[in-house]
Protein backbone atom coordinates (compact mmCIF):
# COMPACT_ATOMS: atom_id res chain seq x y z
CA UNK A 1 0.00 0.00 0.00
CA UNK A 2 3.09 2.47 0.95
CA UNK A 3 4.40 1.61 -2.13
CA UNK A 4 1.29 2.41 -4.38
CA UNK A 5 0.90 5.66 -2.31
CA UNK A 6 4.54 6.86 -2.79
CA UNK A 7 4.40 5.70 -6.94
CA UNK A 8 0.96 7.49 -6.82
CA UNK A 9 2.20 10.62 -5.59
CA UNK A 10 5.67 10.24 -7.47
CA UNK A 11 3.48 9.99 -10.81
CA UNK A 12 1.39 13.18 -9.37
CA UNK A 13 4.65 15.22 -8.72
CA UNK A 14 6.25 14.47 -12.31
CA UNK A 15 3.27 15.28 -13.87
CA UNK A 16 2.51 19.11 -12.32
CA UNK A 17 6.59 19.41 -13.41
CA UNK A 18 5.97 18.49 -16.68
CA UNK A 19 2.86 20.65 -16.83
CA UNK A 20 4.86 23.69 -15.36
CA UNK A 21 7.29 23.11 -17.80
CA UNK A 22 4.80 23.73 -20.72
CA UNK A 23 3.30 26.66 -19.17
CA UNK A 24 6.09 27.96 -18.67
CA UNK A 25 7.11 27.51 -22.32
CA UNK A 26 3.72 29.22 -23.46
CA UNK A 27 4.34 32.30 -21.19
CA UNK A 28 7.71 32.68 -22.68
CA UNK A 29 6.69 31.50 -26.46
CA UNK A 30 3.88 34.42 -26.09
CA UNK A 31 6.20 37.54 -24.68
CA UNK A 32 8.31 36.60 -27.17
CA UNK A 33 5.98 36.45 -29.72
CA UNK A 34 6.66 38.58 -32.81
CA UNK A 35 3.40 39.38 -33.16
CA UNK A 36 3.32 41.19 -30.44
CA UNK A 37 4.55 44.41 -32.65
CA UNK A 38 0.75 44.12 -34.22
CA UNK A 39 -1.88 46.31 -33.38
CA UNK A 40 -4.09 44.19 -31.42
CA UNK A 41 -7.72 43.72 -30.57
CA UNK A 42 -8.89 44.33 -26.62
CA UNK A 43 -9.29 41.02 -25.73
CA UNK A 44 -12.62 40.39 -24.35
CA UNK A 45 -12.13 37.20 -22.02
CA UNK A 46 -8.91 36.17 -20.97
CA UNK A 47 -10.25 32.31 -21.66
CA UNK A 48 -11.41 32.60 -24.87
CA UNK A 49 -9.61 36.04 -26.16
CA UNK A 50 -11.77 36.70 -29.39
CA UNK A 51 -12.57 33.70 -30.17
CA UNK A 52 -16.77 34.03 -29.44
CA UNK A 53 -16.13 37.45 -31.22
CA UNK A 54 -14.87 35.68 -34.27
CA UNK A 55 -17.04 32.48 -34.37
CA UNK A 56 -20.48 34.95 -34.04
CA UNK A 57 -19.31 36.85 -37.33
CA UNK A 58 -19.09 33.21 -39.11
CA UNK A 59 -22.52 32.63 -37.74
CA UNK A 60 -23.79 35.62 -38.21
CA UNK A 61 -22.56 35.75 -42.02
CA UNK A 62 -20.96 39.37 -40.76
CA UNK A 63 -17.28 38.09 -42.03
CA UNK A 64 -15.56 41.46 -42.39
CA UNK A 65 -16.23 43.48 -39.24
CA UNK A 66 -13.21 42.52 -37.66
CA UNK A 67 -11.18 43.98 -40.11
CA UNK A 68 -13.53 46.59 -40.45
CA UNK A 69 -12.51 47.49 -36.59
CA UNK A 70 -8.60 47.13 -36.67
CA UNK A 71 -7.62 46.65 -40.43
CA UNK A 72 -6.02 44.40 -42.76
CA UNK A 73 -3.78 42.76 -40.27
CA UNK A 74 -3.69 42.98 -36.55
CA UNK A 75 -2.97 40.45 -33.87
CA UNK A 76 -6.16 38.79 -32.05
CA UNK A 77 -6.27 36.85 -28.91
CA UNK A 78 -6.81 32.93 -28.90
CA UNK A 79 -7.54 30.55 -25.75
CA UNK A 80 -5.44 32.08 -22.82
CA UNK A 81 -5.29 35.41 -23.85
CA UNK A 82 -2.59 33.24 -26.64
CA UNK A 83 -1.58 36.13 -29.61
CA UNK A 84 -2.63 34.68 -33.22
CA UNK A 85 -1.84 36.15 -36.35
CA UNK A 86 -5.24 38.04 -38.18
CA UNK A 87 -4.69 38.94 -41.78
CA UNK A 88 -6.56 39.50 -44.88
CA UNK A 89 -3.24 40.93 -46.64
CA UNK A 90 -2.83 39.92 -50.37
CA UNK A 91 0.47 39.28 -50.76
CA UNK A 92 0.57 37.71 -47.25
CA UNK A 93 -2.07 35.06 -48.43
CA UNK A 94 -0.27 34.47 -51.31
CA UNK A 95 2.76 33.65 -50.06
CA UNK A 96 1.44 31.43 -47.22
CA UNK A 97 -0.79 29.75 -50.00
CA UNK A 98 2.09 29.45 -52.84
CA UNK A 99 4.62 28.25 -50.48
CA UNK A 100 1.91 25.51 -49.13
CA UNK A 101 4.34 22.57 -48.13
CA UNK A 102 6.18 25.42 -45.89
CA UNK A 103 2.17 26.11 -44.09
CA UNK A 104 1.12 22.70 -44.20
CA UNK A 105 -2.68 21.88 -42.83
CA UNK A 106 -3.16 21.51 -38.97
CA UNK A 107 -1.96 18.46 -38.30
CA UNK A 108 -4.75 17.29 -35.64
CA UNK A 109 -7.02 17.84 -38.04
CA UNK A 110 -4.89 15.72 -40.62
CA UNK A 111 -4.37 12.76 -37.93
CA UNK A 112 -8.73 13.05 -37.34
CA UNK A 113 -9.36 12.69 -41.40
CA UNK A 114 -6.56 10.38 -41.81
CA UNK A 115 -8.50 7.97 -39.13
CA UNK A 116 -11.64 7.86 -40.76
CA UNK A 117 -10.82 8.55 -45.03
CA UNK A 118 -7.12 6.76 -45.00
CA UNK A 119 -4.78 9.17 -46.81
CA UNK A 120 -6.55 10.82 -49.69
CA UNK A 121 -5.78 14.29 -51.29
CA UNK A 122 -7.31 16.20 -48.37
CA UNK A 123 -5.51 15.37 -45.72
CA UNK A 124 -1.71 14.35 -47.76
CA UNK A 125 1.38 16.98 -47.75
CA UNK A 126 4.64 17.50 -49.08
CA UNK A 127 6.25 14.71 -51.79
CA UNK A 128 3.07 12.40 -51.43
CA UNK A 129 0.52 15.13 -52.03
CA UNK A 130 2.55 16.82 -55.02
CA UNK A 131 2.57 12.57 -56.23
CA UNK A 132 -1.34 12.36 -55.40
CA UNK A 133 -2.01 15.91 -57.24
CA UNK A 134 0.11 14.91 -60.31
CA UNK A 135 -1.69 11.75 -60.94
CA UNK A 136 -5.33 13.13 -60.36
CA UNK A 137 -4.67 16.59 -61.60
CA UNK A 138 -5.66 15.40 -65.41
CA UNK A 139 -9.12 13.97 -64.21
CA UNK A 140 -10.54 17.00 -63.19
CA UNK A 141 -9.73 18.60 -66.28
CA UNK A 142 -12.74 20.38 -68.68
CA UNK A 143 -12.06 17.27 -71.15
CA UNK A 144 -13.37 15.47 -68.36
CA UNK A 145 -15.63 17.60 -67.02
CA UNK A 146 -17.37 18.06 -69.97
CA UNK A 147 -18.11 13.95 -69.94
CA UNK A 148 -19.94 14.19 -66.43
CA UNK A 149 -22.12 17.12 -67.81
CA UNK A 150 -25.11 14.59 -68.30
CA UNK A 151 -24.48 13.42 -64.91
CA UNK A 152 -25.14 16.55 -64.01
CA UNK A 153 -27.83 17.11 -66.10
CA UNK A 154 -29.70 13.63 -65.35
CA UNK A 155 -30.02 14.16 -61.54
CA UNK A 156 -31.08 17.42 -61.50
CA UNK A 157 -33.72 16.46 -63.76
CA UNK A 158 -34.48 13.96 -61.67
CA UNK A 159 -34.65 16.23 -58.51
CA UNK A 160 -36.90 18.71 -60.82
CA UNK A 161 -39.22 15.56 -61.16
CA UNK A 162 -39.49 14.66 -57.56
CA UNK A 163 -40.01 18.56 -56.22
CA UNK A 164 -42.76 19.21 -59.38
CA UNK A 165 -44.76 15.28 -57.45
CA UNK A 166 -44.22 17.47 -54.28
CA UNK A 167 -45.76 20.39 -55.37
CA UNK A 168 -49.02 18.54 -56.42
CA UNK A 169 -49.23 16.73 -53.69
CA UNK A 170 -48.98 19.54 -51.26
CA UNK A 171 -51.37 21.79 -54.05
CA UNK A 172 -49.52 24.08 -56.39
CA UNK A 173 -47.45 25.31 -54.09
CA UNK A 174 -45.01 22.85 -52.01
CA UNK A 175 -43.12 23.72 -48.60
CA UNK A 176 -39.89 22.01 -49.64
CA UNK A 177 -36.90 21.72 -47.40
CA UNK A 178 -34.50 21.98 -50.19
CA UNK A 179 -30.92 21.54 -48.27
CA UNK A 180 -31.48 17.63 -47.39
CA UNK A 181 -33.05 17.40 -51.38
CA UNK A 182 -29.60 19.07 -52.74
CA UNK A 183 -27.66 17.53 -50.54
CA UNK A 184 -28.66 13.63 -51.68
CA UNK A 185 -28.51 15.06 -55.41
CA UNK A 186 -25.06 15.92 -54.66
CA UNK A 187 -24.34 12.66 -52.95
CA UNK A 188 -25.88 10.89 -55.74
CA UNK A 189 -23.54 12.82 -58.79
CA UNK A 190 -20.42 12.41 -56.51
CA UNK A 191 -21.43 8.72 -56.45
CA UNK A 192 -22.01 7.99 -60.46
CA UNK A 193 -19.43 10.33 -61.52
CA UNK A 194 -17.13 9.73 -58.82
CA UNK A 195 -16.59 5.84 -59.18
CA UNK A 196 -19.83 5.10 -61.03
CA UNK A 197 -21.94 4.16 -57.78
CA UNK A 198 -25.70 4.11 -57.66
CA UNK A 199 -26.13 5.46 -53.63
CA UNK A 200 -29.80 6.27 -54.84
CA UNK A 201 -30.02 9.19 -51.94
CA UNK A 202 -33.39 10.96 -53.97
CA UNK A 203 -35.37 7.80 -53.89
CA UNK A 204 -36.54 8.16 -50.69
CA UNK A 205 -38.60 4.93 -50.53
CA UNK A 206 -35.85 2.62 -51.31
CA UNK A 207 -34.02 0.61 -48.57
CA UNK A 208 -30.88 3.06 -47.17
CA UNK A 209 -27.68 2.16 -49.32
CA UNK A 210 -25.21 0.47 -48.01
CA UNK A 211 -21.95 2.60 -48.25
CA UNK A 212 -24.38 5.76 -47.62
CA UNK A 213 -25.84 4.55 -44.21
CA UNK A 214 -22.55 3.53 -43.55
CA UNK A 215 -20.84 6.95 -44.31
CA UNK A 216 -23.65 8.64 -42.07
CA UNK A 217 -22.75 6.63 -39.37
CA UNK A 218 -19.46 7.94 -39.77
CA UNK A 219 -19.87 11.27 -40.74
CA UNK A 220 -22.92 11.09 -38.18
CA UNK A 221 -25.46 12.11 -40.80
CA UNK A 222 -23.35 13.95 -43.10
CA UNK A 223 -23.49 16.45 -40.90
CA UNK A 224 -20.33 17.11 -39.18
CA UNK A 225 -17.13 14.75 -38.20
CA UNK A 226 -17.81 12.36 -35.29
CA UNK A 227 -16.37 14.95 -32.40
CA UNK A 228 -15.08 11.97 -30.64
CA UNK A 229 -12.48 10.89 -33.53
CA UNK A 230 -11.17 14.16 -33.38
CA UNK A 231 -10.89 14.55 -29.59
CA UNK A 232 -8.99 10.94 -30.26
CA UNK A 233 -6.92 12.16 -32.70
CA UNK A 234 -6.04 15.35 -30.49
CA UNK A 235 -5.65 12.93 -27.56
CA UNK A 236 -4.87 9.79 -28.88
CA UNK A 237 -5.43 8.53 -24.80
CA UNK A 238 -8.61 9.06 -24.79
CA UNK A 239 -9.03 5.84 -27.07
CA UNK A 240 -7.85 3.76 -23.84
CA UNK A 241 -9.92 5.87 -21.33
CA UNK A 242 -13.01 6.31 -23.09
CA UNK A 243 -13.77 3.52 -25.43
CA UNK A 244 -17.04 4.94 -27.25
CA UNK A 245 -20.58 3.18 -27.08
CA UNK A 246 -20.66 3.99 -30.95
CA UNK A 247 -17.28 2.62 -31.60
CA UNK A 248 -18.01 -1.08 -32.14
CA UNK A 249 -20.45 1.07 -34.84
CA UNK A 250 -18.38 3.19 -36.60
CA UNK A 251 -15.33 -0.03 -36.63
CA UNK A 252 -18.46 -1.94 -38.67
CA UNK A 253 -19.32 1.01 -40.60
CA UNK A 254 -15.65 1.75 -41.44
CA UNK A 255 -14.78 -1.91 -42.94
CA UNK A 256 -18.24 -1.66 -44.81
CA UNK A 257 -16.76 1.65 -46.73
CA UNK A 258 -13.23 -0.55 -47.42
CA UNK A 259 -14.72 -3.47 -48.34
CA UNK A 260 -16.68 -1.50 -50.67
CA UNK A 261 -14.41 0.43 -52.07
CA UNK A 262 -12.27 -2.66 -52.84
CA UNK A 263 -15.05 -3.54 -54.76
CA UNK A 264 -15.29 -0.30 -56.67
CA UNK A 265 -11.44 -0.25 -57.29
CA UNK A 266 -11.39 -3.45 -58.52
CA UNK A 267 -14.34 -2.71 -60.54
CA UNK A 268 -12.58 0.19 -62.24
CA UNK A 269 -9.65 -1.67 -62.77
CA UNK A 270 -11.37 -4.14 -64.60
CA UNK A 271 -13.20 -1.59 -66.65
CA UNK A 272 -9.90 0.07 -67.47
CA UNK A 273 -7.94 -2.79 -68.50
CA UNK A 274 -11.16 -4.00 -70.66
CA UNK A 275 -11.18 -0.61 -72.33
CA UNK A 276 -7.73 0.06 -73.17
CA UNK A 277 -7.93 -2.77 -75.71
CA UNK A 278 -11.07 -0.46 -77.82
CA UNK A 279 -11.30 2.19 -79.43
CA UNK A 280 -11.00 5.72 -77.74
CA UNK A 281 -14.45 6.44 -79.10
CA UNK A 282 -16.08 3.37 -77.46
CA UNK A 283 -14.43 4.41 -73.72
CA UNK A 284 -16.87 3.73 -71.91
CA UNK A 285 -15.36 4.47 -68.00
CA UNK A 286 -15.39 7.98 -67.43
CA UNK A 287 -15.74 8.60 -63.71
CA UNK A 288 -13.11 9.86 -61.84
CA UNK A 289 -11.75 6.68 -60.14
CA UNK A 290 -11.61 5.25 -63.21
CA UNK A 291 -9.40 8.19 -64.30
CA UNK A 292 -7.19 7.85 -62.00
CA UNK A 293 -6.45 4.00 -62.37
CA UNK A 294 -5.36 4.77 -65.73
CA UNK A 295 -3.43 7.86 -64.82
CA UNK A 296 -1.66 5.63 -61.78
CA UNK A 297 -0.62 2.98 -64.87
CA UNK A 298 0.19 5.59 -67.61
CA UNK A 299 3.45 4.89 -69.46
CA UNK A 300 5.45 8.16 -68.11
CA UNK A 301 4.81 7.06 -64.31
CA UNK A 302 7.56 4.50 -63.05
CA UNK A 303 6.41 2.25 -60.40
CA UNK A 304 7.83 4.05 -57.21
CA UNK A 305 5.79 7.32 -58.96
CA UNK A 306 2.17 5.56 -58.77
CA UNK A 307 0.33 5.68 -56.23
CA UNK A 308 -0.10 2.50 -53.84
CA UNK A 309 -4.07 0.81 -54.20
CA UNK A 310 -4.58 1.49 -50.38
CA UNK A 311 -4.57 5.50 -51.38
CA UNK A 312 -5.87 5.28 -54.50
CA UNK A 313 -8.78 3.45 -52.26
CA UNK A 314 -8.80 6.21 -49.85
CA UNK A 315 -9.45 8.64 -52.65
CA UNK A 316 -13.01 7.73 -52.28
CA UNK A 317 -14.45 9.02 -49.03
CA UNK A 318 -12.25 11.71 -50.04
CA UNK A 319 -14.42 12.65 -53.05
CA UNK A 320 -17.82 12.31 -50.99
CA UNK A 321 -16.73 14.22 -47.91
CA UNK A 322 -14.89 16.95 -50.33
CA UNK A 323 -17.27 17.20 -52.95
CA UNK A 324 -20.81 16.39 -51.63
CA UNK A 325 -21.98 18.60 -48.93
CA UNK A 326 -19.69 21.80 -50.27
CA UNK A 327 -21.77 21.53 -53.88
CA UNK A 328 -25.19 21.11 -52.02
CA UNK A 329 -24.69 24.15 -49.64
CA UNK A 330 -23.48 26.09 -52.34
CA UNK A 331 -26.67 25.25 -54.28
CA UNK A 332 -28.82 26.08 -51.64
CA UNK A 333 -27.16 29.76 -50.84
CA UNK A 334 -27.73 30.34 -54.44
CA UNK A 335 -31.40 29.84 -54.52
CA UNK A 336 -31.53 31.46 -51.23
CA UNK A 337 -29.87 34.57 -52.51
CA UNK A 338 -32.05 34.79 -55.79
CA UNK A 339 -35.58 33.95 -53.20
CA UNK A 340 -34.99 36.48 -50.91
CA UNK A 341 -31.48 38.54 -51.30
CA UNK A 342 -32.61 39.31 -54.82
CA UNK A 343 -35.73 38.25 -56.73
CA UNK A 344 -34.81 39.92 -59.61
CA UNK A 345 -32.16 38.46 -60.34
CA UNK A 346 -34.32 35.54 -60.05
CA UNK A 347 -36.43 36.86 -63.37
CA UNK A 348 -33.88 37.91 -65.28
CA UNK A 349 -31.90 34.32 -64.99
CA UNK A 350 -34.95 32.66 -65.62
CA UNK A 351 -35.22 34.77 -68.46
CA UNK A 352 -31.80 34.10 -69.96
CA UNK A 353 -32.17 30.20 -69.39
CA UNK A 354 -35.07 29.84 -71.18
CA UNK A 355 -33.75 31.40 -74.00
CA UNK A 356 -32.24 27.65 -74.62
CA UNK A 357 -34.10 24.87 -76.43
CA UNK A 358 -32.89 22.28 -74.44
CA UNK A 359 -33.83 20.56 -71.45
CA UNK A 360 -30.39 18.56 -71.56
CA UNK A 361 -27.53 21.20 -71.71
CA UNK A 362 -23.66 20.36 -72.98
CA UNK A 363 -20.98 21.81 -70.65
CA UNK A 364 -20.36 24.02 -73.53
CA UNK A 365 -23.71 25.40 -73.65
CA UNK A 366 -23.75 25.70 -69.64
CA UNK A 367 -20.74 27.81 -69.68
CA UNK A 368 -22.34 30.26 -72.23
CA UNK A 369 -25.02 31.48 -70.57
CA UNK A 370 -23.20 34.83 -68.54
CA UNK A 371 -26.37 35.35 -66.39
CA UNK A 372 -25.93 32.06 -64.86
CA UNK A 373 -22.30 32.76 -64.58
CA UNK A 374 -22.22 35.78 -62.61
CA UNK A 375 -24.83 34.18 -60.79
CA UNK A 376 -22.63 31.26 -59.51
CA UNK A 377 -19.79 33.64 -58.67
CA UNK A 378 -21.88 36.11 -57.05
CA UNK A 379 -23.18 32.95 -54.83
CA UNK A 380 -19.66 31.87 -54.25
CA UNK A 381 -18.28 35.06 -53.10
CA UNK A 382 -21.08 36.17 -50.81
CA UNK A 383 -22.13 32.80 -49.57
CA UNK A 384 -18.24 30.71 -50.11
CA UNK A 385 -19.32 27.46 -47.90
CA UNK A 386 -16.00 26.89 -46.72
CA UNK A 387 -15.97 30.22 -44.91
CA UNK A 388 -12.45 29.51 -43.41
CA UNK A 389 -9.43 27.22 -42.77
CA UNK A 390 -6.17 27.30 -41.49
CA UNK A 391 -2.51 26.31 -41.98
CA UNK A 392 0.38 26.15 -39.38
CA UNK A 393 4.11 27.17 -40.03
CA UNK A 394 6.66 24.15 -41.02
CA UNK A 395 9.75 26.98 -40.07
CA UNK A 396 10.87 30.30 -39.32
CA UNK A 397 9.53 33.16 -42.01
CA UNK A 398 8.51 36.33 -42.87
CA UNK A 399 5.64 36.93 -44.39
CA UNK A 400 4.92 40.40 -47.14
CA UNK A 401 2.50 42.91 -46.92
CA UNK A 402 0.46 44.59 -49.47
CA UNK A 403 -0.17 46.90 -46.81
CA UNK A 404 2.30 48.29 -44.26
CA UNK A 405 1.10 48.58 -40.32
CA UNK A 406 2.44 50.78 -38.07
CA UNK A 407 3.20 49.47 -33.94
CA UNK A 408 2.65 51.48 -30.96
CA UNK A 409 5.92 52.89 -31.28
CA UNK A 410 5.02 54.29 -35.01
CA UNK A 411 7.60 52.11 -36.76
CA UNK A 412 5.72 51.16 -40.68
CA UNK A 413 6.41 47.46 -40.94
CA UNK A 414 6.33 46.21 -44.81
CA UNK A 415 6.28 42.23 -43.44
CA UNK A 416 5.59 40.27 -40.13
CA UNK A 417 7.70 37.30 -38.82
CA UNK A 418 6.46 34.02 -38.23
CA UNK A 419 7.59 31.73 -36.23
CA UNK A 420 7.91 27.50 -36.76
CA UNK A 421 4.61 26.24 -35.23
CA UNK A 422 2.86 29.12 -35.47
CA UNK A 423 -0.90 28.46 -36.64
CA UNK A 424 -2.58 30.92 -39.26
CA UNK A 425 -6.04 31.31 -40.15
CA UNK A 426 -7.05 31.81 -44.10
CA UNK A 427 -9.80 34.00 -43.74
CA UNK A 428 -12.00 33.10 -47.11
CA UNK A 429 -15.31 34.75 -46.77
CA UNK A 430 -13.54 38.19 -44.94
CA UNK A 431 -11.43 38.51 -48.22
CA UNK A 432 -14.57 37.89 -50.57
CA UNK A 433 -16.76 40.01 -48.93
CA UNK A 434 -13.66 42.83 -48.16
CA UNK A 435 -15.58 46.26 -49.10
CA UNK A 436 -11.87 48.01 -49.79
CA UNK A 437 -11.92 45.62 -52.74
CA UNK A 438 -15.55 44.69 -53.58
CA UNK A 439 -17.02 48.52 -52.60
CA UNK A 440 -19.41 49.69 -50.02
CA UNK A 441 -22.39 46.98 -51.04
CA UNK A 442 -19.73 43.87 -50.73
CA UNK A 443 -22.42 42.28 -48.53
CA UNK A 444 -25.19 42.50 -51.30
CA UNK A 445 -26.02 39.87 -53.75
CA UNK A 446 -25.52 41.58 -57.11
CA UNK A 447 -24.49 39.09 -59.77
CA UNK A 448 -23.85 42.51 -61.94
CA UNK A 449 -20.52 43.31 -59.94
CA UNK A 450 -19.08 40.66 -62.35
CA UNK A 451 -19.81 42.59 -65.66
CA UNK A 452 -16.23 44.14 -64.62
CA UNK A 453 -14.80 42.89 -61.81
CA UNK A 454 -12.72 45.38 -59.58
CA UNK A 455 -9.07 45.95 -60.19
CA UNK A 456 -8.13 45.12 -57.06
CA UNK A 457 -9.74 41.68 -56.84
CA UNK A 458 -7.17 40.47 -59.10
CA UNK A 459 -4.57 40.69 -56.24
CA UNK A 460 -6.74 37.45 -54.39
CA UNK A 461 -4.81 34.25 -54.75
CA UNK A 462 -7.45 32.17 -55.66
CA UNK A 463 -7.02 29.49 -58.32
CA UNK A 464 -10.83 31.08 -59.47
CA UNK A 465 -13.07 33.83 -59.93
CA UNK A 466 -10.75 36.32 -58.58
CA UNK A 467 -12.10 35.00 -55.03
CA UNK A 468 -10.94 32.43 -52.29
CA UNK A 469 -13.77 30.29 -52.71
CA UNK A 470 -11.68 27.55 -53.33
CA UNK A 471 -8.45 28.14 -52.21
CA UNK A 472 -5.60 29.02 -54.02
CA UNK A 473 -1.65 27.13 -54.50
CA UNK A 474 -1.18 23.62 -54.67
CA UNK A 475 -4.32 22.65 -51.99
CA UNK A 476 -6.52 24.76 -53.82
CA UNK A 477 -9.42 22.70 -54.48
CA UNK A 478 -9.09 20.33 -57.21
CA UNK A 479 -12.95 19.56 -57.61
CA UNK A 480 -13.57 23.55 -58.56
CA UNK A 481 -14.74 22.68 -62.15
CA UNK A 482 -16.74 19.75 -61.41
CA UNK A 483 -18.50 22.10 -58.28
CA UNK A 484 -19.14 25.13 -61.23
CA UNK A 485 -20.96 22.86 -63.78
CA UNK A 486 -22.72 20.70 -60.96
CA UNK A 487 -23.98 23.94 -59.57
CA UNK A 488 -24.88 25.82 -63.27
CA UNK A 489 -26.82 22.29 -64.20
CA UNK A 490 -28.79 22.14 -61.14
CA UNK A 491 -29.59 26.09 -61.30
CA UNK A 492 -30.58 25.81 -65.27
CA UNK A 493 -32.74 23.18 -64.05
CA UNK A 494 -34.61 24.21 -61.33
CA UNK A 495 -34.77 28.32 -61.94
CA UNK A 496 -36.15 27.18 -65.73
CA UNK A 497 -39.24 25.14 -64.11
CA UNK A 498 -40.09 26.67 -60.75
CA UNK A 499 -40.35 30.15 -58.87
CA UNK A 500 -38.72 30.27 -55.46
CA UNK A 501 -39.62 32.17 -52.35
CA UNK A 502 -38.19 32.40 -48.92
CA UNK A 503 -41.11 30.28 -46.60
CA UNK A 504 -39.54 32.33 -43.68
CA UNK A 505 -38.80 35.45 -43.21
CA UNK A 506 -35.39 36.34 -44.74
CA UNK A 507 -34.14 37.34 -40.68
CA UNK A 508 -34.38 33.97 -39.44
CA UNK A 509 -31.86 32.40 -41.64
CA UNK A 510 -28.86 31.97 -39.95
CA UNK A 511 -25.63 30.53 -40.96
CA UNK A 512 -24.20 27.66 -38.16
CA UNK A 513 -20.44 27.72 -38.80
CA UNK A 514 -18.55 24.77 -39.44
CA UNK A 515 -16.23 23.25 -41.60
CA UNK A 516 -18.97 23.85 -44.42
CA UNK A 517 -21.33 26.91 -44.13
CA UNK A 518 -24.98 25.41 -43.30
CA UNK A 519 -28.45 27.10 -42.59
CA UNK A 520 -30.28 27.13 -40.09
CA UNK A 521 -33.58 29.03 -38.66
CA UNK A 522 -32.65 31.52 -35.86
CA UNK A 523 -36.27 30.47 -34.62
CA UNK A 524 -35.23 26.55 -34.06
CA UNK A 525 -31.58 26.08 -34.19
CA UNK A 526 -32.24 22.53 -32.60
CA UNK A 527 -34.03 21.72 -36.23
CA UNK A 528 -30.44 21.60 -37.29
CA UNK A 529 -29.45 22.54 -40.81
CA UNK A 530 -32.52 23.48 -43.23
CA UNK A 531 -33.99 25.77 -45.90
CA UNK A 532 -36.91 25.68 -46.14
CA UNK A 533 -38.54 27.74 -49.88
CA UNK A 534 -42.15 28.18 -51.14
CA UNK A 535 -41.97 26.58 -54.65
CA UNK A 536 -44.19 26.27 -57.18
CA UNK A 537 -44.04 25.45 -61.14
CA UNK A 538 -43.18 28.69 -63.40
CA UNK A 539 -45.78 29.73 -65.68
CA UNK A 540 -45.02 31.89 -68.82
CA UNK A 541 -46.80 34.95 -68.60
CA UNK A 542 -50.05 34.54 -71.35
CA UNK A 543 -48.66 36.58 -74.70
CA UNK A 544 -50.82 39.51 -75.91
CA UNK A 545 -53.60 38.38 -78.34
C1 LIG B 1 -18.80 24.62 -54.18
C2 LIG B 1 -18.13 23.50 -53.98
C3 LIG B 1 -16.76 23.41 -53.36
C4 LIG B 1 -16.07 24.30 -52.58
C5 LIG B 1 -16.54 25.66 -52.10
C6 LIG B 1 -14.78 23.71 -52.28
C7 LIG B 1 -13.81 24.34 -51.53
C8 LIG B 1 -12.57 23.78 -51.26
C9 LIG B 1 -11.55 24.43 -50.46
C10 LIG B 1 -11.67 25.79 -49.81
C11 LIG B 1 -10.50 23.58 -50.41
C12 LIG B 1 -9.17 23.84 -49.68
C13 LIG B 1 -9.27 23.37 -48.25
C14 LIG B 1 -7.97 23.57 -47.50
O1 LIG B 1 -6.90 23.32 -48.05
O2 LIG B 1 -8.02 23.96 -46.33
C15 LIG B 1 -10.84 22.40 -51.17
C16 LIG B 1 -10.00 21.32 -51.34
C17 LIG B 1 -10.38 20.16 -51.99
N1 LIG B 1 -11.55 19.94 -52.68
FE1 LIG B 1 -13.07 21.26 -52.89
N2 LIG B 1 -14.71 22.49 -52.88
C18 LIG B 1 -15.88 22.26 -53.56
C19 LIG B 1 -16.19 21.16 -54.33
C20 LIG B 1 -15.36 20.07 -54.53
C21 LIG B 1 -15.69 18.92 -55.35
C22 LIG B 1 -16.97 18.78 -56.18
C23 LIG B 1 -14.65 18.03 -55.21
C24 LIG B 1 -14.46 16.66 -55.84
C25 LIG B 1 -15.27 16.09 -56.67
C26 LIG B 1 -13.68 18.63 -54.33
C27 LIG B 1 -12.50 18.05 -53.94
C28 LIG B 1 -11.54 18.66 -53.18
C29 LIG B 1 -10.28 18.01 -52.79
C30 LIG B 1 -9.88 16.58 -53.11
C31 LIG B 1 -9.56 18.97 -52.07
C32 LIG B 1 -8.15 18.82 -51.49
C33 LIG B 1 -7.17 19.38 -52.51
C34 LIG B 1 -5.72 19.37 -52.06
O3 LIG B 1 -5.46 19.54 -50.86
O4 LIG B 1 -4.86 19.21 -52.93
N3 LIG B 1 -14.14 19.86 -53.94
N4 LIG B 1 -12.11 22.55 -51.68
Amino acid sequence: MGRTCLLVVSATATLGVYGLYKIAGIVYREWSSPLRVLPGTKNPSFIYGDLKELWEEEDKGTSGILVEKYGTTFRYKSLFGISRLYTTDTKALNHILMNSYDYEKLPESRVALTNILGAGLLVVEGDKHKQQRRIMNPAFGPAQIRELTDIFVRKSIQLRDLWAEECTKQGGQGRIEILSWLSWTTLDVIGLAGFNYEFNALMRDSKANELSEAFNIIFQAGTSVNVMLILRAFIPALSWILPEAGDAEAKKASLTMSRIGEELLSNSKAAVSQNESLEKDTWKTRDLLSLLVRANVATDLTESQQMLDEDVLAQIPTFIVAGHETTSNATTWALFALSSQNPDAQTKLRNELLTVSTDNPTMDELNALPYLDAVVRETLRLHAPVSMTSRIAMKDDVLPLAVPFTDSKGVIHHEIRIRKGEPLLIPILALNRDKSIWGEDAHEFRPERWESTPDAASSIPGVWGHMLTFLGGPHSCIGYRFALVEMKALLFTLIRSFEFELAVPASDIGKKAGIVHRPILLSNPEGGSQMPLLVKAYQPPLEEP
